[in-house]
């Protein structure tokens, strides 16, 4: 029962959101993004140059916790280690009435998640493949700085100008570091959170696997009568793509880099020498 309290107060009061029209710092607040496993994630506009920047606070709940200020304090690491245009920068990072927060810039655009499942976009296979190139390119560079996201979904990806950009850098770990920060073990995992969570260039491999299924069956259309059966069932690809999704997933020999990943796709692309290069339909 104490428990229960301690969720519910924690919750509804200690972690609940700064509301928009407050200003923090410098930083007038305009829209709560949500609320992520360690912190909350605002829209908030700097008064100093005008520009719409994401605020990170650490849930109150957490302040003393493994879980908080050092989880952030690793997120700031990572994001002010990196410099690249589809990631978002490290701008700030300051402490406001006994609460942390980091500041980033901002991308504007829906989530891979949104436009998929909200917009009922849909992607044919030669597009799913053209995007994944573009997302593999992403992890490809932060693999070259030794930094493994963990989280490569789709609520992570936000479309923006035409080009996807990778965000939530809260589980990227450099190799060699610690995959937790409590005294939980991986290996106290399931199989499938065991290899998500790795240090290791194989996860991401994984994620990127689940990411290509998630935007090939955008364009799937279930037989409401029909039971249901596994990817390699239900989907229609052509074998290129099916043995790249397979190794993926570590069906097959799994690849060992991103780079040999994108090799097989560039190899597909150049074959399928496609005329429509529309990114998806609608
Ligand atoms: N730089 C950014 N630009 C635009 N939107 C962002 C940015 N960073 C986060 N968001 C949005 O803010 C929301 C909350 O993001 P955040 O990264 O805090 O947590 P989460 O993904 O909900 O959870 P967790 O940290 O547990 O993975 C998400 O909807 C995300 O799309």
């Amino acid at each position: 029962m104490w428990n229960k309290i301690v969720t519910w107060w924690n919750s509804t009061m200690r972690d609940r959101p700064y509301a928009p029209g407050r200003q923090i710092d410098r930083y007038l607040i305009t829209k709560v993004l949500g609320t992520g496993s360690y912190g909350i994630a605002y829209l908030a506009k700097d008064l100093t140059d005008g520009s719409d920047v994401v605020l990170k606070q650490v849930k109150p709940s957490l302040r003393l916790s493994p879980k908080g200020e050092a989880m952030q304090a690793y997120e700031q690491k990572v994001l002010s280690t990196l410099s690249h245009p589809q990631i978002p920068r490290w701008l700030h990072s300051f402490t406001y009435r006994k609460d942390s927060f980091l500041v980033m810039t901002f991308i504007d655009g829906p989530t891979l998640e949104e436009a998929l499942f909200d917009q009922m976009i849909t992607v044919d296979e030669y597009s799913a493949a053209r995007l994944m190139k573009k997302i593999a390119e992403i992890v490809a560079h932060l693999h070259e700085h030794r930094l493994i996201h963990r989280d490569v979904r789709i609520p992570n990806v936000i479309w923006h100008n035409d080009e996807p950009y990778l965000i939530d850098f809260g589980l990227a770990r450099f190799l060699g570091d610690s995959p937790t920060y409590s005294a939980e073990a991986l290996s106290d995992y399931h199989s499938e959170k065991q290899l998500k969570r790795e240090v290791a260039p194989s996860s991401d491999l994984f994620a990127l696997g689940h990411f290509f299924l998630f935007l090939l069956y955008s364009s799937y259309t279930p037989d409401e009568n029909a039971s249901e059966q596994s990817w390699e069932q239900e989907l229609s690809l052509s074998p290129a793509i099916h043995a790249m999704i397979r190794r993926l997933l570590q069906l097959d020999p799994p690849y060992h880099t991103v780079k040999q990943f994108l090799c097989d796709l560039e190899d597909y692309l150049r074959e399928s020498n496609h005329s429509n290069i529309r990114p998806w339909s609608q």
